[in-house]
């Protein structure tokens, strides 16, 4: 009996771990709690990244003149998204692509991914300012100077970055959906009157925007220090892979800005 019991707790937390699809009741806390989850991967997915060098020829399209004036990166991370298209990575309703002009029509494998968002709202978009920011201004925060000849690699792990940042930011639209159920007659009124400012004024929570810059930069401490074997304290010499500070700056200045940027654009939709 104790040991059915030890197994049923041990999967239900597995099961809050798993990122599950959001239910049609959707509720603020659980999107809060989607996005706390994420947390993880971007500074999993920043940590990896940091791992190489700036590496700029992976930047510059005048060195690969048969990609039609496209960076590795850039021509890398387009045909990732096609071979991703093929197998339906875009029928999920989270995922929203940066090339999405170019994309072969799905044959994976189907699945009903619930229709949370409201149809004129869907299409909402950040990821030009989402590739912007990462290359021009994130990147070289967490990089160090150097050239490792990796860049396929560096491709790589750049596209996971951005995947994950896109995500995140995308949520803005959840957030946006649960928000506008909670309190539709607030928001219509500043909808209507396509009042930005109001809309914004109405889905901010600063209280809430301090308690995730303060928890990414544990996080980047905690998931950045090398751990050994032996006992050792952390103080202002831990070194860690990568920067806590431009985790923190990282969400402040550019993920919870652009989320909300996200959520405005989808409500102004919503009545549509
Ligand atoms: O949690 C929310 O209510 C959100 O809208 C998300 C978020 C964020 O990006 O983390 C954005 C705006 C709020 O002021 C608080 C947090």
């Amino acid at each position: 009996m104790a040991s059915t019991e030890h197994s049923t707790a041990a999967t239900s937390e597995m099961d809050e771990e798993k990122e599950a699809p959001p239910p049609q009741d959707l509720t603020l806390g659980w999107v809060r709690d989607a996005l706390i989850r994420q947390e993880d991967s971007i500074v999993l997915a920043l940590i990896e990244r940091a791992r190489f060098p700036y590496n700029a020829p992976a930047y510059d399209p005048s060195l690969l003149p048969q990609q039609g004036g496209r960076s590795l990166v850039e021509a890398f991370a387009r045909g990732a998204e096609v071979l991703q298209a093929k197998f339906g990575r875009y029928q999920n309703p989270e995922e929203v692509s940066f090339f999405p002009d170019d994309l072969p029509a799905p044959s994976g494998i189907p699945y009903n991914f619930p229709e949370v968002f409201h149809p004129a709202s869907a299409s909402v978009t950040a990821n030009n300012a989402i590739w912007n920011m990462y290359f021009n201004d994130l990147l070289p925060l967490f990089t160090v100077e150097g050239d490792d000849g990796n860049y396929t690699s560096t491709a790589a792990a750049d596209l996971v970055c951005l995947q994950a940042l896109s995500r995140r930011i995308h949520y803005g639209k959840y957030v946006a959906e649960v928000k506008f159920r909670d309190a539709p007659q607030d928001y219509m009124t500043a909808i209507c009157a396509k009042d930005r400012d109001a809309l914004m004024k109405l889905l901010t929570f600063e209280a809430v925007e301090e308690m995730v810059k303060r928890r990414v930069l544990k996080k980047a401490m905690v998931f950045g220090q090398t751990v050994t074997l032996e006992d050792k304290t952390f103080d202002d010499e831990t070194k860690y892979k990568v920067d806590p500070a431009v985790v923190a700056r990282l969400y402040d200045e550019w993920v919870i800005p652009l989320t909300k940027d996200i959520e405005v654009e989808y409500l102004l939709r919503r009545l549509d």
